[in-house]
């Protein structure tokens, strides 16, 4: 008799995973390689930026306090008493109604307080030296950057759990972090089963298919931000997978199957979970595609039993391998980011279960568009490819109009959701 399972929502099927105690570790990279990883330390700046007060323009500093009387019919004259370009520094001591010719990014001479710009100068020699004259009066800190005006000492500039972005390479560099604490990478390992599967490179035959889950979940794990440890296919045989399975559990922190995982003859993965004394969290989840997805844990590692089905198993990772991995990698919003669109198209299905539309989100006119991606089937690629969303459509409604506000996971942005459901 086929086995029966009690599904649960999917809101309590990602608590009894996320309730799992598994902790991401922290290792030490070059800046060099630190672009795309997540911190593991917050961020804080170890010097004031700039540390120095500085000319932002090409000019003379010169001291406010002699530009008092400068009008347009009444230029103030200037000795120009020194000449500096960035990364040098005027020792002259400058005094009034002097002035010193400095560029941008030159830090400013102690008496100086405003920087008059070349375009609002004029400059002359006179008896062999050299005077400049200005007709605009200037402020006291006009036209100066000042020490720390973007950054000081201490602060928290970024928070732990962060992925590094081009600005934070910058960062990292300005405060000499030649390297940088982040979240190691779990290392996922990954499994294909099923006794039709065909590689890449092989010709179609009668009843057998290419594999193309483990193509995809590499990729979803890698742009989840872990590493993929890829063993291979598996045929539906129970002995094979389960060595196979009981080995990789000793070389990765989180293991990812497909297929198997359903009530057929030939879907051992339940049985295997039993035979290895791993406790299952849930076999069933209220949830199309994907309802099948079974997640067990065993010694502090988790084993994904996503679908065989392309679309389940497309969504059964990002809904409960993606927030593991981003925990992994100290995010504080380990989920996927949810918005609220406008549905673009009838979706006339009336929902028992909740469904996760694969969908193309887009922007127009300020508001969030959302329309189905394509075929709307848990066996179903092709829908995959322009997806860069889940439409949630909750259970129990008879079917969703164009124009009605839903719910959006988005599935392409690096933020995140504290707790989406
Ligand atoms: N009597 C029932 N039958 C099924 C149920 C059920 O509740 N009762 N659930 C259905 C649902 S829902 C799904 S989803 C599938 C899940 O099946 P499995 O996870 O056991 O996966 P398989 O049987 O191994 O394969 C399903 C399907 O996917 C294709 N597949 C498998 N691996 C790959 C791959 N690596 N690349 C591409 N395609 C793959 C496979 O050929 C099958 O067509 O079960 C339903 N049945
Ligand atoms: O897991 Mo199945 O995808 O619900 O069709
Ligand atoms: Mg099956």
């Amino acid at each position: 008799m086929v086995e029966f399972r009690k599904s649960i929502p999917i809101g309590e099927a990602v608590s009894r995973i996320m309730a799992i105690n598994i902790e991401g570790k922290s290792e030490y990279v070059s800046v060099n390689e630190s672009y795309g990883r997540f911190l593991s330390e917050d961020l804080l700046a170890t010097n004031d930026v700039p540390h120095f007060d500085r000319a932002p323009y090409d000019g003379y500093a010169v001291r406010s306090i002699d530009t008092v009387e400068a009008n347009r019919d009444n230029p103030i004259e200037f000795e120009v008493v020194d000449h500096i370009g960035a990364g040098l520094v005027s020792n002259k001591n400058v005094g009034p109604f002097q002035a010193v010719r400095i560029m941008t990014g030159a830090q400013m001479p102690e008496s100086c307080d405003c920087v008059v710009m070349l375009e609002l100068a004029k400059d002359y020699i006179k008896d062999g030296k050299s005077y400049m004259s200005t007709k605009r009066k200037h402020r006291p800190g006009e036209n100066v950057s000042r020490r720390g005006e973007d950054a000081r000492t201490g602060e928290v500039l970024v928070e732990k759990g962060t992925k590094i972005n081009p600005g934070i390479q910058a960062m990292l560099a300005t405060f000499g972090y030649a390297k940088v604490h982040v979240a190691q990478k779990p290392k996922v390992g990954l499994f294909a089963t099923g006794t039709e599967l065909l590689s890449v490179d092989e010709p179609l035959q009668p009843g057998k298919i290419r594999n193309s889950n483990s193509y995809m979940i590499s990729a979803q794990i890698e742009r989840a931000g872990a590493d993929v440890l890829y063993f291979g296919t598996l045929p539906d045989d129970f002995d094979t997978c389960f060595t196979a399975v009981k080995e990789a559990l000793n070389k990765v922190d989180l293991l990812v199957t497909t297929g198997g995982v359903s009530v057929g003859d030939f879907d051992y993965l339940p049985a295997i979970y039993e035979k290895l004394n791993a406790s299952v969290l849930f076999n069933k989840v209220s949830m199309r595609p994907g309802s099948v997805t079974t997640v067990a844990e065993l010694d502090g590692k988790i084993l994904f039993g996503l679908s065989g089905n392309p679309s389940a198993c497309y969504v059964g990772f990002e809904l409960f391998a993606r927030p593991v991995i981003r925990k992994m990698l100290f995010s504080p919003k380990p989920h996927l980011r949810k918005e609220k669109a406008i549905l673009d198209v009838d979706f006339p299905k009336a929902n028992p279960f909740t469904r996760f539309v694969r969908s193309k989100l887009s922007v127009s006119d300020g508001k969030l568009i959302v329309t189905p991606s394509g075929l709307d089937k848990s066996n179903i690629v092709m829908s995959l490819a322009g997806a860069n969303s889940l439409t949630v459509l909750p259970g129990g409604t008879r079917g969703f109009s164009a124009g009605d506000e839903v719910a959006v996971l988005m599935l392409e942005d690096h933020e995140g959701s504290e707790w989406p459901w």
